[in-house]
């Protein structure tokens, strides 16, 4: 993976340890909003990830690339692969439990992926450091081994949950996570 010193862990940082609370190993994770882009499974349009996690600290997920992907015809568009990274970076680093949102996000893209293409995805993080998460992904061809189509190396900050009551939408918020209360 090319990546800039802003998304490389500094010396200092601490590897990342399963809590308590994780997902049992091969469960499946489930989208964190119905309506989400990434994984919503309410959405018309969205990319649909499935997705678990095999150890309590990493994901895996597949992204099966549909026509309404495509950025040159039949092959999907870098910007949708990037979303891609995105969401199954952040799925990685919700297991520790604490809200992050992207700060930063790097992508190399290594091949063309085909319409039809199921993408296996893996993302892991490579240390934390205060409210820094320093996270990778990569995006494979058709098998967990196939070749390595896309890459991605990301920071991504730890924020309060209200910064998503402060600029979302806060009744969504309360509709889909109850334990979240809108008045507390
Ligand atoms: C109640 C329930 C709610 C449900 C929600 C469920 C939770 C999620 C669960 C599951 C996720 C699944 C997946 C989701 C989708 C994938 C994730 C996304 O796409 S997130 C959307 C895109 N990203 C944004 O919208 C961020 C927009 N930016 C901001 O809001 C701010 O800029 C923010 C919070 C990132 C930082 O702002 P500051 O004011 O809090 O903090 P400052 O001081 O600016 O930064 C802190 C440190 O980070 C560095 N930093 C910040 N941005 C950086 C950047 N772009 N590059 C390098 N460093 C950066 C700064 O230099 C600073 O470092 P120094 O402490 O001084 O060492």
């Amino acid at each position: 993976m090319t990546r800039s010193a802003l998304t490389t862990p500094p010396p200092d940082a601490t590897r990342p340890r399963p809590l308590p609370g994780a997902p049992a190993p091969g469960a499946p994770l489930g989208p964190h909003y119905s309506r989400c882009f990434g994984c919503g499974d309410g959405h018309p349009n969205g990319l649909h990830l499935t997705a678990l996690t095999p150890d309590g600290i990493s994901v895996v997920a597949e992204f099966t690339v549909e026509e309404t992907h495509q950025g040159a015809p039949g092959l999907a568009h870098g910007g949708v692969l990037a979303a891609a990274m995105d969401e199954v970076i952040g799925m990685s680093v919700w297991l520790f439990q604490r809200p992050y949102v992207t700060g930063r996000l790097e992508t190399d893209y290594l091949a063309p992926v085909p319409v039809g293409t199921v993408l296996h995805m893996r993302a892991w993080c490579n240390g934390m450091s205060g409210r820094k998460a320093y996270l990778e992904a990569e995006g494979r061809i058709g098998s967990p081994d196939g070749p390595v189509a896309v890459r991605a190396a990301a920071l991504f900050i730890e924020v309060a949950m209200e910064h998503f009551a402060k600029h979302g939408d806060i009744q969504t918020i309360a509709d889909e996570h109850h334990e979240y209360e809108v008045n507390p």
